[in-house]
């Protein structure tokens, strides 16, 4: 492991992974991908590439599996996006030698907002709730141009969604959540740096800090209001683990509220862990 990866954590919790429990990782993961490709009955797979640590691995995953021509990447850069970020995922996807595209989504984006029947959104689009609102149709836009792409071409949509994501609900319901399957699904924030740094992915990108960019300048940290490192603690000792909130805490050291606002983030994301609920069937 880089020295990066393993100098970032201080917590008395350790989630790093052995060398053949990342080589393990690294083999179910492809096989993974293997057989959800296989069992669509597809020719390939088609990804999002954002130049984030994510999207990065699971590309670097998908060629291990499939081979580098059966892997499509899409860049869909929007006004947000930053320049560094776009020719970073340019630049994975050369490093893997698979065909890609670069769209401007700023188009689509612009059409959405001219449709819409929202009023003074101009005077309200730097703060919320328009601001996550407005984000959001960029993240949407994107799958459905993934979808467009994967229908046409007998592919399948890779999700890049990992476990500390899912738990806290920190994506887009049917957007970047819009997905056939999430090959790192498994793995907290942690991990997926860990195995993204032990399978080659540059340094740079394995260090960068997660943003979902949605609008300038975001990370999911200071959204969120806590390191992933700490996060993913809290959900290995706590959301997925035996301890209870005051244990969890007093064994990182930290405040009750900590633990409660991860409690509060999995509880509030529930319903985008699930399929849209209904009425239960009336027999009448
Ligand atoms: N991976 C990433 O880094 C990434 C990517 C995209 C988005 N994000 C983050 O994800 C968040 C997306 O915003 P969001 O969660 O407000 O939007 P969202 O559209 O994903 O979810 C909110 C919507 O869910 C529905 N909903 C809410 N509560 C519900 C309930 N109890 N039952 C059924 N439906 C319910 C409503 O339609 C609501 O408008 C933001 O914080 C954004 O930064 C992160
Ligand atoms: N600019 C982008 N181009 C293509 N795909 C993208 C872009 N931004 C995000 N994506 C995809 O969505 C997921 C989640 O994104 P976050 O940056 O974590 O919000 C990402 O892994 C890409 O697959
Ligand atoms: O999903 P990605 O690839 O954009 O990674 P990150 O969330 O770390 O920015």
């Amino acid at each position: 492991m880089s020295d990066a990866v393993a100098a970032t954590n201080d917590l008395p919790i350790d989630l790093t992974l052995s060398d053949d429990e990342l080589d393990a990782h690294r083999e179910h993961i492809t096989q993974f991908i293997r057989r959800v490709v296989d069992d669509a009955g597809a020719d390939g797979a088609v990804i999002g590439l954002s130049g984030g640590i994510d999207s990065t691995l699971t590309a670097h995953l998908a060629v291990e599996a499939l081979g580098e021509g059966a892997v499509r990447g899409l860049v869909l850069p929007s006004e947000v996006n930053t320049e560094g970020n776009m020719s970073d995922a340019e630049r994975v996807a050369e490093l893997l030698d698979i065909e890609y595209d670069v769209v401007d989504i700023e188009p689509i984006v612009d059409a959405f907002f001219e449709a819409a029947p929202l009023e003074n959104v101009d005077d309200r689009i730097g703060s919320d709730p328009l601001r996550t609102a407005a984000g959001n149709v960029r993240v949407r836009t994107r799958g459905v141009l993934n979808y467009f792409v994967a229908n046409a071409e007998s592919r399948i949509v890779l999700g890049t969604g990992n476990r500390s994501e899912t738990l806290t609900g920190y994506f887009t319901k049917y957007g970047d959540q819009a997905v056939d399957c999430n090959p790192i699904g498994n793995l907290y924030k942690r991990q997926v740096r860990q195995l993204a740094d032990y399978v080659g992915v540059p340094q740079d990108l394995v260090e960068k800090p997660p943003s979902a960019e949605m609008w300038a300048g975001q990370t999911d940290e200071e959204e969120m209001g806590l390191s992933y490192d700490l996060l993913d603690a809290i959900l290995v000792l706590h959301v997925d683990g035996p301890l209870s909130a005051s244990a969890t805490a007093s064994t990182l050291d930290v405040d009750d509220s900590v633990v409660a606002r991860v409690d509060e983030l999995y509880a509030q994301s529930e319903h985008k862990r699930h399929l849209p609920p209904a009425p239960d069937a009336l027999s009448l």
